[in-house]
């Protein structure tokens, strides 16, 4: 038997609203994810990816439709509920490069502490799990001005993984990340996923290494959503529209994308 969905949206329209009107991203969205479900987000730039992402964690109203988180809407928790059911990475994030390394992913302990924000031994080894789990243990101390962008983005997934929330959703985890940490990082969402149950949806221009890794993409194209496995979604064809032909084809056999560069 299969697992029970745990996020489920119905006819859902994304976009943004403003005194001036309504700017559609997509509609039509008929999404459902299983707990320890790997999921991957995919859609040429300006397509939807980010505005869908930000939907689901919350931080966007949709325009229509309702998003359940288990038998509830996502607007039915309070936030410190919410926050101990998904846990957020966005691109832009604004944070204090004052901060530490180490108090920066001591951050995602805030929904389980005290008003006093103490940190009790548990609290302080899911921050140092975290910390090795993105192998950042030797820039604990150092503040966050002093990171580069890969450094950074690695510490932002640890303060998400110390979070330890059921779902987590990345926007574009491993864009400033070099080959062997690209690597690394997504083996590291997919080990969270398949070991540990976790459910994570991530957008990404890793379109190749997420087709072959994930086990759901939702591909965003023109306004319209699909969700499936990456199997089905190559024998339907959905892939072959996304890039004009002359620059980049999907070959069905590998089932990966080819840039032309003749
Ligand atoms: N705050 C905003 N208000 C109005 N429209 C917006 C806003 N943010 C994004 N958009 C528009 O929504 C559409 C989708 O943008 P989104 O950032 O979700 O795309 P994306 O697929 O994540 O793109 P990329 O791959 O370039 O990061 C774009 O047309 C964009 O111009």
């Amino acid at each position: 038997m299969g697992k029970a969905t745990l996020i489920h949206t119905n006819n859902l329209k994304i976009g943004y609203a403003s005194k001036k009107g309504e700017r559609l991203v997509a509609d039509q969205i008929d999404l459902e994810i299983s707990s320890g479900e790997l999921v991957a987000i995919i859609g040429i730039n300006g397509s939807g990816k980010s505005t869908l992402l930000k939907t689901l964690a919350g931080f966007l109203l949709p325009l229509d439709g309702n998003i359940h988180l288990n038998k509830k809407t996502i607007q039915e928790y309070t936030p410190a509920e919410f926050a101990q059911q998904i846990s957020v990475v966005l691109t832009n994030q604004i944070i204090s490069k004052r901060l530490t390394v180490y108090e920066l992913i001591a951050l995602g302990r805030h929904p389980y502490t005290g008003w006093n924000g103490k940190l009790s031994n548990l609290d302080q080894q899911k921050i140092t799990n975290a910390l090795h789990e993105v192998d950042m243990q030797s820039m604990a101390s150092t503040t966050c001005d002093q990171l580069s962008d890969g450094q950074l983005q690695r510490v932002l997934l640890a303060r998400a993984l110390a979070q330890d929330t059921p779902i987590i959703l990345l926007d574009e985890p491993t864009t400033h990340l070099d080959l062997f940490h690209k690597t690394y990082t997504l083996g590291l969402l997919k080990k969270l996923a398949h070991e540990r149950d976790k459910t994570i949806i991530f957008a990404s221009h890793e379109i190749n290494p997420a087709i072959q890794l994930c086990d759901k993409i939702i591909l965003v194209n023109h306004k319209k959503v699909v969700m499936d496995t990456s199997e089905n979604l190559v024998q339907r064809g959905a892939f072959n529209q996304l890039f004009p032909k002359e620059y980049i084809v999907f070959d069905q056999t590998s089932g990966s994308f080819k840039m032309n560069l003749e």
